[in-house]
């Protein structure tokens, strides 16, 4: 069996450990390193996975997940260098870092695969796309969709197009996040409870999502199943063309884009 350790068990590190073990892995193959040592335990307490150094997890993973933020990477590449096993596979969910500053500050010739995943990963339902390094082979690849595909979907990507996944799914979930929220509100400005308003959109979201994913249908004909002629969701489309909410869509969309450049280019 494979032995991932996961290198910064943040936000996605712990979607991760918590996916993987719901997809069927087990604790035993499954390990983390944290700086806080009330993190190491509180998630040791929740998942039961153990918490270890990063030369133990060097000594002992076959997979390396970096899931520290871009800013923290240096110190981290620095620590895990020295002791890295010759052969072991490091995957990075790091957005914006190029698989090249990997493969500097790693000794020559480490297989490196890049990775944008998703919070999704936490119910089964990540979006990750991945790239190869120089040195990750077909096989490395193959293993690191196994391991992402028992949290989600997984598609390859040329590297050159994870800035835009990032913006995309990676940000994803946040931009539907914000969608519900302000949908809730609109139902508390129309005068419904709170908890009434949540039900109705939420599940409104569910099924949606539900209809995208599994009709084949394109959005515009979904749509328009809904809009019926002088009804009511003309009226409420209308507003939102007019307050501009797809052109807000396509800069926000952009502007992340820009950020996980911007990312990148910092540790040139
Ligand atoms: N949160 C999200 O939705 C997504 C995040 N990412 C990427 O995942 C990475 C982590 O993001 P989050 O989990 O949101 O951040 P986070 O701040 O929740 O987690 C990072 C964790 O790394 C730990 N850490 C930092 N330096 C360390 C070191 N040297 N040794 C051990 N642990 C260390 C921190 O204590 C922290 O718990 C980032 O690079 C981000 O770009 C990618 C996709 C989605
Ligand atoms: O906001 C961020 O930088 C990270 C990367 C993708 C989602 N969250």
């Amino acid at each position: 069996m494979t032995t991932i350790a996961v290198l910064g068990a943040g936000k996605i590190g712990e979607a991760l450990l918590s996916g993987l073990l719901h997809g069927g892995w087990s604790t035993a193959d499954l390990m983390f390193t944290e700086r806080y040592p009330q993190r190491c335990e509180e998630l040791t307490a929740r998942h039961g996975v153990r918490a270890v150094s990063v030369p133990d997890a060097a000594a002992t993973a076959d997979v390396l997940v970096v899931a520290v933020k871009p800013q923290d990477i240096e110190p981290l590449l620095g620590e895990l260098s020295p002791v890295l096993k010759p052969g072991a596979l490091v995957v990075s969910l790091c957005a914006g870092l190029p698989t090249k500053l990997f493969e500097r500050e790693l000794p020559e010739g480490t297989p490196v695969v890049r990775v944008m995943p998703n919070t999704p990963m936490l119910v089964g339902e990540a979006m990750s796309a991945i790239s190869a390094g120089a040195h990750a082979r077909p096989e490395h690849l193959e293993l690191v969709e196994g391991l992402l595909g028992s949290v989600g979907k997984v598609l390859r990507v040329p590297e050159s197009q994870q800035d835009a996944v990032t913006a995309l799914s990676g940000s994803g979930p946040a931009y539907f996040f914000f969608l519900v929220e302000a949908m809730i509100d609109a139902g508390i400005l129309l005068g419904l409870p709170r908890a009434v308003a949540a039900q109705l959109i939420i599940q409104s979201a569910v099924g949606a999502a539900t209809m995208l994913a599994d009709s084949g249908e394109h959005p515009v004909t979904l749509r328009e199943a809904v809009t019926s002629p002088a009804g009511t969701t003309i009226m409420a489309v209308r507003e939102l063309e007019r307050h501009g909410v797809r052109a807000a869509l396509l800069a926000a969309i952009e502007a992340a884009r820009d950020r996980s450049e911007e990312l990148g280019r910092a540790h040139d």
